[in-house]
């Protein structure tokens, strides 16, 4: 997977280089490009953006630098993800969507924003997506596109040391994940569940799907009510 971001500030990225990310692209599962979006300016100033049509607060960033530095980093395949609190959700449904692409390119914003220009114009040749990964304001989408790549690279092949290790991440089944445990067994008086350590699987397996479907049920209760009827078997509790 080539993955290609365009922000002004393109040492906000450098953690893509660390960690588990790092190993990914030593491996070339994944290509990384940053670029630096006054690269595409004119003036002297390197001026990104401007002030905005209508009035309002803070600067828009401007369409005639947007639009030739997508022209040169966008190609047919490219599916162009722009992280704005006005975007769809990105959820793990999103990822693995992502995960399946061969090019992705970011664009950061900031300031108030891209001139919304840029978006329609690129739709006009490639895929677009407005996601939020969540509600509320960060100063630019930098951020959010560390978020992103992170969920997205960790579901490609050959990037986690155990395959089935996102096989039950938390929505993975649309719940959420319960609780984990390691050694020591008791820890400040506080003890692991017995049945962890029962060696009884098919009790272990009943004890983490009862713990799962409490926490979602607790916490996020909607994530319950949007799964099918199908999504639940008959040992599954009544809560
Ligand atoms: N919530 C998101 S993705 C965002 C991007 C910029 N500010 O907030």
């Amino acid at each position: 997977m080539q993955i290609d971001v365009v922000t002004i500030f393109p040492e906000y990225l450098a953690p893509l280089r660390a960690a588990l990310l790092g190993k990914a692209i030593d491996k070339g599962l994944i290509s990384v490009g940053v670029h630096d979006l006054r690269d595409w300016t004119q003036d002297v100033h390197k001026a990104v953006d401007d002030s905005p049509y209508g009035g309002g607060p803070g600067m828009v960033m401007k369409a005639d630098i947007w639009g030739p530095a997508l022209d040169d980093v966008c190609t047919d395949e490219t599916r162009l993800i722009v992280p704005t609190p006005a975007g769809r959700p990105f959820t793990q449904e999103v990822a693995h969507e992502y995960a399946n692409e061969s090019h992705l390119v970011f664009a950061c914003g900031r300031y108030e924003g891209i001139d919304q220009r840029v978006v329609d114009d690129a739709a006009r040749r490639v895929r677009v997506d407005e996601v939020s990964i969540g509600d509320y304001v960060l100063v630019g989408g930098e951020v959010a596109v560390l978020a992103i790549v992170e969920a997205v690279a960790r579901l490609l092949p050959g990037v986690l040391g155990n395959p089935k290790s996102h096989a039950e991440d938390s929505f993975q089944d649309g719940l959420l994940e319960g609780p984990s445990y390691t050694r020591p067994e008791v820890w400040r008086e506080l003890a692991v569940p017995d049945v962890l350590r029962s060696g009884n699987h098919r009790l272990i397996n009943r004890w983490r799907r009862d713990q799962s479907l409490a926490r979602t049920f607790e916490r996020r209760p909607d994530l319950l009510e949007s799964l099918p009827a199908e999504a639940f078997d008959k040992h599954d509790r009544a809560l």
